[in-house]
């Protein structure tokens, strides 16, 4: 098999960047020192594993050359980062005890990746995927291992089957893919074994080793599970087959418990194996390419942040709609529902980086820091600001489509809700009166997820006359869409060419498809290649996780106590009325009902 040179693909990043479209990350070792930063430290640090393909090299540099951020990340990779909470029953040293050069030598170091519920259909469907277009685009260490781990009984060839029919090369270059593939899967291995057994992990530990072959060895677990198996799954990697000289870090799937109480014991109970550090709790929402450009969207613009507060904008929308049901899931959804499932965790996480304030930086803790201050300055939801509803069958076209309750896994009786709206406020001085609208729900009429900003009307307008009473024509909205075909467009007021004195309202548009010629990561990819590389900033912190189930618990109970009924929508409808009494409630009418959405 042929081993791959990260050296040679992903540090001599000069020729990658060579597509004006495009932001580069400076990794010019003078242009490095000129900034007094240690060659060593990035030689071994930044140049190794934070490489072409990482968000966050350490530093950002603009296409024409410019310094476009501060330092990002060395302070926070350095051995004398903060100690960390928690107590560990790992007794391999600490990651940030251990000298910056023996987990990033890439001679001497290796990663092995460990798909915990390999057998499973997030492993099939994101994972091995995602490892795949990372190899494929020469993002991993040289030296790596991928091994899958679930109960079901496979060979190394099984697995390999199984993960190759899930595969896809990059659209933009397929060339040498069926060749990739191939060198791929030679390193993707099975160990099968349950989730409560050290005795099974310590075989794991075992193949783990004889692929390390002496080297340094780091370990990441993707805990690809049902939730009521992480605690137990944690203590036997932990346990038995945690790094014995480099890091061992632990990405945890959602859901994380299901309200304050069952989250804070789930921290709790994975704090006794490991330290917060090593925990590494996903949502893959902040992995989407325009999730992650929010930020750049707000603080290196100076047009936005100026009119980023009460002062300019009416409401906010957080808007995600599937036109598919809860398909094959009813068992999980059940006892999650859509607030949990989708409002709770994405979409707020959107929020806080949409309505955080400047962080001092784009280091970890730093962003981290600022959302939860956001967080905990939003007022705790109120059962009269939500309105949920549940989907019933249709039939479309002559084709029915099942309602909710249809589904085999749901009880029949259930009053899960599979959308929800919801009104929500930032009670800071950027935010007072502002609403921010959110809506999700399953089995609607499209499949999208999008922010949208509507801004306050001119004042003393002088083209009034021109839009009548129809205010919402006449406001500014900037709408960030995240999926499908990425695009962040404003709507803004234009004279219609001609001797008259017409206007209408047109879109200054970047739709990606148009701008950009690269595929678009998948967001597990941006992910995993965080967790390899120790970069936190898109996980989700203890303390966010707390702030964040802190808004919902209170409501979500109370849905529950009282058993109120959800209103029922038609499968492939636009959801439940009362979304727009919602919002209307608020002078707001949700942005996605135009003709031209
Ligand atoms: N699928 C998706 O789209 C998404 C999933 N997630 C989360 O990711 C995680 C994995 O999801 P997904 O792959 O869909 O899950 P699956 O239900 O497919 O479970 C994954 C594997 O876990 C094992 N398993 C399943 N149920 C049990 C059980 N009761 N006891 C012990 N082992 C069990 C099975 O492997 P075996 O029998 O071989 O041991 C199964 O293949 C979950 O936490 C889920 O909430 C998050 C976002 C999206
Ligand atoms: O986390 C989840 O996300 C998916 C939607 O993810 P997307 O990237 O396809 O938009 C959702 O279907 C699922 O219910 C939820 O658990």
């Amino acid at each position: 098999m042929a081993a791959l040179s990260s050296s040679n693909h992903c540090c001599s990043s000069s020729s990658a960047y060579s597509d004006s479209s495009s932001f580069g990350f400076h990794q010019n070792p003078d242009f490095i020192q000129s900034l007094g930063i240690s060659p060593k430290k990035l030689g071994s640090k930044t140049v190794s594993l934070r490489s072409k393909c990482s968000p966050l090299s350490n530093v950002i540099q603009m296409q024409d050359g410019s310094l476009a951020s501060k330092m990002a990340g060395i302070e926070n990779e350095a051995p004398s980062r903060k100690s960390k909470e928690g107590s560990s029953a790992i007794t391999a040293p600490k990651e940030h005890e251990k000298p910056i050069d023996s987990y990033v030598n890439e001679d001497k170091s290796t990663v092995s990746i460990t798909v915990v519920g390999a057998s499973g259909d997030l492993a099939k469907k994101k994972i091995f995927p995602a490892l795949f277009a990372l190899y494929y685009e020469d993002c991993l260490p040289e030296h790596f291992t991928i091994f899958g781990y679930a109960r079901s009984k496979m060979t190394d060839a099984e697995l390999r089957n199984m993960v190759s029919k899930t595969l896809t090369c990059r659209i933009d270059k397929r060339e040498n893919c069926g060749e990739k593939m191939e060198q791929f899967l030679g390193r993707c291995f099975y160990h099968s074994g349950q989730y409560d057994s050290e005795e099974n992990f310590k075989e794991l530990d075992k193949k783990l080793k004889d692929h390390e072959a002496g080297r340094i060895s780091n370990r990441l677990f993707y805990l690809s599970i049902p939730p009521n198996i992480f605690v137990n799954a944690v203590k036997c990697a932990s346990l038995s087959a945690s790094s014995a000289n480099g890091w061992t870090r632990v990405i945890v799937e959602k859901p994380f418990g299901r309200d304050s109480e069952s989250s804070a014991a789930l921290t709790n109970a994975l704090k006794q194996y490991l330290d917060e550090d090593q925990i590494f709790r996903i949502d893959h929402y902040l992995g989407k390419e325009l999730v992650e450009n929010l930020s750049v969207l707000r603080f290196s613009n100076l047009i936005f942040e100026p009119v980023w507060s009460r002062q300019y904008i009416r409401n906010v929308q957080f808007i995600f709609s599937e036109d598919f049901g809860t398909e094959g899931r009813g068992g999980y959804f059940d006892h999650y529902g859509i607030i949990r499932d989708i409002m709770q965790n994405h979409l707020l996480q959107i929020l806080a980086l949409f309505a955080m304030e400047t962080p001092v930086s784009l280091d970890a803790e730093d962003i981290r820091n600022e959302k939860v201050k956001v967080l905990r300055s939003m007022r705790t939801l109120n059962i009269d600001d939500v309105v949920i509803g549940q989907y019933k069958s249709q039939t479309i076209g002559g084709v029915s489509y099942q309602g909710y309750t249809d589904d085999k896994t749901v009880p029949k009786d259930s009053l899960t809700p599979t959308f929800a709206a919801a009104a929500l406020f930032i009670d800071n001085a950027r935010w007072d009166g502002v609403p921010f609208l959110m809506k999700a729900g399953k089995a609607l009429h499209n499949r999208r997820a999008e922010i949208r900003v509507q801004f306050r009307r001119v004042p003393g307008n002088l083209y009034n006359r021109n839009f009548g009473t129809a205010l919402d024509r006449a406001t500014n909205e900037l709408v960030i869409r995240v999926q499908p075909d990425e695009a962040i467009y404003l709507k803004i007021n234009n004279k219609v060419p001609g001797l008259g004195m017409r206007l209408d309202r047109s879109n200054l548009n970047l739709l990606y498809k148009a701008r950009y010629e690269k595929e678009i990561p998948d967001a597990y990819e941006r992910l995993l290649l965080d967790a390899v590389e120790g970069e936190r900033r898109l996980f989700i912190r203890s303390d966010e996780l707390d702030a964040a189930w802190s808004l919902f618990t209170p409501v979500l109970k109370e849905l529950e106590a009282k058993k109120i009924i959800p209103e029922y929508y038609p499968y492939g409808s636009r959801g439940p009325v009362g979304a727009h009494y919602l919002a209307a409630r608020y002078n707001v009418k949700w942005g996605d009902l135009g003709v031209d959405e």
